[in-house]
């Protein structure tokens, strides 16, 4: 349905792409683009932990959950995000690991919501677009059942469509604690967005307003209504809600954590050693009185270095030559039990629970059995994670090949992590 393709474009703020896409021909007559607000300072939620639009619930930040959406939604065609000049840090670390967020074009805002809104359309003008729809950064539960069904009414000719929820509480107007009157709710609906216009509409009135010096709008169909266009109501979602006090914020991480599928990862490692006259080897961290030793710089425990390597490779971190080279003196003898705890250490670092780690030992003598329970217990002790997830298996080479012929020992290991906020 969609063939998305990159378009260079001047940037407001920042360097980016415009992202467009080639629409089926029914839809074609209708370019929908994007605005989404993220210029405020959030100050009714706290600014002890920075601008709500970047507080993280469920692991990521609030501006990369609504921005997922509206880049996964098919009609969707150039996406502005108007940002705050302090943020331009913030929002590209925010946004770092949403698929598509290079084509995101960025905007400056101003000191009001409108006026933030008049920039995002500014930039959004320069591109192809017939339609805007304009969201607030701080309304991450949108969905693309409510996207659907806004695009409908722009798609059957509506100039001005708002999503907005019938009241249900009883309203009264109250002055220095005191109610005044019941107001009758009757006919009131709460605003929601992403309210949408053809964009010429908005557009000007927008540009209208500001030229009349008329800044206290707090949404933009209020301008249209102003401008005399009429507006259109639309179901908004009850899950839809705006991010305003530090409530909404801690409420939104719980349902966000419940809703998030956990980031399962899984590495493997490979490490073999030479065997050479000796005394006994140690494998897993486990010292086996034997007839033969393992040559290496450190203290040659194949099982410790495949697993060291498993477990970097759940976060990208390299392998355990980059963090322990050969050639460094310090590593000379090192029990291997201080390269596994580092690797454990990074992928904490990088928000990962380790869930299971396992390893094979291809070895034709000494026999591993009699010690495989201690070889967990000593894993499960550096990972600091309970035995029954730590597994030891063992097989010979058959008397085939390096292994068959006890000229060395090899083996392979995989770990299991879940990360929270996503490896970095
Ligand atoms: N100058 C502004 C003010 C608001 N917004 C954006 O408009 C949306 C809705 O505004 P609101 O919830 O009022 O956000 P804040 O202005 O940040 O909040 P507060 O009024 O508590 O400071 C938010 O995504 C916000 O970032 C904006 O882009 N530029
Ligand atoms: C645009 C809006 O989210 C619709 O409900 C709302 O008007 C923003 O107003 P606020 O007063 O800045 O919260």
């Amino acid at each position: 349905m969609v063939a998305a393709g990159k378009m260079p474009c001047e940037s407001i703020g920042l360097d980016c792409q415009l992202f467009v896409s080639e629409q089926a021909s029914d839809e074609k007559r209708m370019q929908i683009g994007i605005v989404i607000v993220a210029a405020g300072r959030g100050e009714r939620a706290g600014m002890e932990d920075g601008p709500k639009q970047y507080r993280r619930i469920g692991g990521s930040a609030v501006i990369a959950h609504t921005l997922e959406v509206f880049l996964t939604w098919h009609r969707a065609t150039v996406v502005v995000v108007v940002i705050h000049p302090d943020d331009r840090d913030l929002f590209e670390k925010a946004i770092a690991r949403i698929s598509g967020a290079d084509r995101v074009l960025t905007a400056l805002g101003g000191a009001t919501r409108q006026q933030s809104v008049l920039a995002g359309l500014e930039a959004l003008a320069t591109a192809e677009a017939t339609h805007v729809m304009i969201h607030d950064a701080a309304r991450p539960f949108i969905d693309h059942a409510l996207l659907e069904r806004i695009a409908a009414r722009l798609d059957a000719g509506d100039e001005a469509v708002l999503p907005a929820l019938p009241v249900f509480d009883t309203l009264k107007r109250g002055v220095g604690g005191i109610v005044q009157e019941t107001v009758p709710r009757d006919g009131l609906f709460a605003a929601q967005t992403p309210q949408s216009f053809r964009l010429p509409t908005i557009l000007q009135a927008h540009r209208d307003a500001a030229h009349a010096g008329l800044e206290a709008f707090t949404d933009d169909c209020s301008i249209a209504e102003w401008s005399g266009t009429e507006v259109k109501l639309v179901e908004g979602s009850p899950d839809n809600v705006k991010l305003t006090v530090r409530r909404d914020i801690i409420m939104a991480d719980q349902r966000m954590a419940g809703a998030t599928m956990p980031d399962v990862r899984t590495g493997n490692g490979y490490d073999v050693h030479q065997t050479e006259a000796g005394d006994g080897v140690t494998l897993c961290g486990v010292f086996i009185p034997h007839d033969q030793g393992l040559k290496g710089h450190s203290d040659a425990d194949v099982g410790l270095h495949a697993l060291t390597d498993a477990l970097l490779a759940t976060c990208g971190a390299g392998d355990i030559g980059d963090h322990f080279p050969p050639s460094d003196p310090q590593w000379k003898g090192a029990p291997s039990r201080i390269f596994l705890a580092r690797a454990a250490e990074i992928v904490r670092q990088n928000g990962g629970t380790i869930m299971n780690a396992d390893v094979s030992l291809i070895a034709e003598a000494p026999k591993i059995g009699p010690h495989r329970q201690a070889m967990r217990e000593t894993m499960a002790g550096i990972l600091e994670i309970s035995v029954d997830r730590c597994s030891v298996k063992a097989t010979t080479n058959e008397q085939i090949g390096f292994i068959g012929r006890r000229e060395g020992i090899a083996a392979i290991a995989t770990a299991t992590v879940i990360y929270r906020d996503g490896a970095s």
